[in-house]
């Protein structure tokens, strides 16, 4: 049975196109992890009800990554938050004025948290100026009011060391055992993520593609586990 602590910190990005492909990797998973994330590919494909339905038995990180004017990511919060996620997520490129409309909506809803993007794992600015960009965002968030940030690995310990360490770090862009990065840019393995001042990892195509999807989340559990006392 897989270590509580860190099955809670592990989130898989169900992007699949079916509502019976979640589902059945849902079942696969079980409770090995105890996060699932709905991005934009099931979202636009099946929508809010198979939210519902996945964060019965799941915490959920609703991940539609909202960046448009502040009246317009208000409402969308808005909304979101009345689906009952766990976690919603904008973009910080929107500017201060978007993120502190986005919190200000967000405040409704307490039991949600709201994280914004930094510089995406799939950028190819170089690593130094993605780190002094990532954290100029990430202020941006903190003084805004959201909860958190999605960054790399790789600029997870200079944001929690600038914005504290209750600031929720969530890091995408997860390759362990020589696995292709495909179009992540910015990755790191799942120890290093741990020991780099992720809060949250989130893991898709290493997990959805595996012969054994239950398996290959055991197997990044353990290396988080590895890490720690
Ligand atoms: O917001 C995200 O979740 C996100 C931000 C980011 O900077 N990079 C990133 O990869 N993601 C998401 O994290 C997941 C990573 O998937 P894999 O590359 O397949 O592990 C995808 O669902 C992306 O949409």
């Amino acid at each position: 049975m897989p270590d509580n602590r860190m099955k809670d910190r592990l989130m898989v990005a169900l992007d699949v196109n079916h509502r019976d492909a979640a589902l059945a990797m849902r079942d696969q998973l079980g409770d090995s992890v105890g996060w699932l994330k709905v991005g934009l590919r099931l979202f636009v494909a099946e929508g809010p009800e198979l939210v519902r339905d996945l964060n019965t038995s799941h915490k959920l990180f609703l991940d539609l990554k909202f960046h448009d004017i502040p009246n317009t990511v208000a409402q969308a919060v808005e909304s979101a938050g009345g689906l009952g996620v766990d976690m919603i997520n904008v973009h910080a490129g929107g500017g201060e004025e978007m993120l502190a409309s986005a919190a200000k909506a967000a405040a409704n809803f307490p039991d949600m948290k709201l994280i914004a993007v930094t510089v995406l794992t799939s950028d190819p600015m170089p690593k130094e100026q993605a780190r002094v960009v990532a954290l100029e965002r990430a202020k941006l968030a903190h003084d805004a009011g959201l909860d958190g940030i999605v960054c790399s690995v790789h600029e997870a310990a200079a944001i929690k060391q600038t914005c504290g360490t209750n600031f929720i770090t969530v890091t995408p862009g997860i390759r362990w055992g020589g696995q292709d990065t495909q179009d992540q840019k910015r990755v790191a393995d799942p120890a290093s993520a741990i020991t780099g001042g992720s809060d949250y990892l989130v893991v898709g195509r290493p997990i959805l593609h595996a012969p054994n999807p239950r398996d290959a989340a055991l197997e990044a559990l353990a290396m988080m586990e590895s890490v720690t006392a």
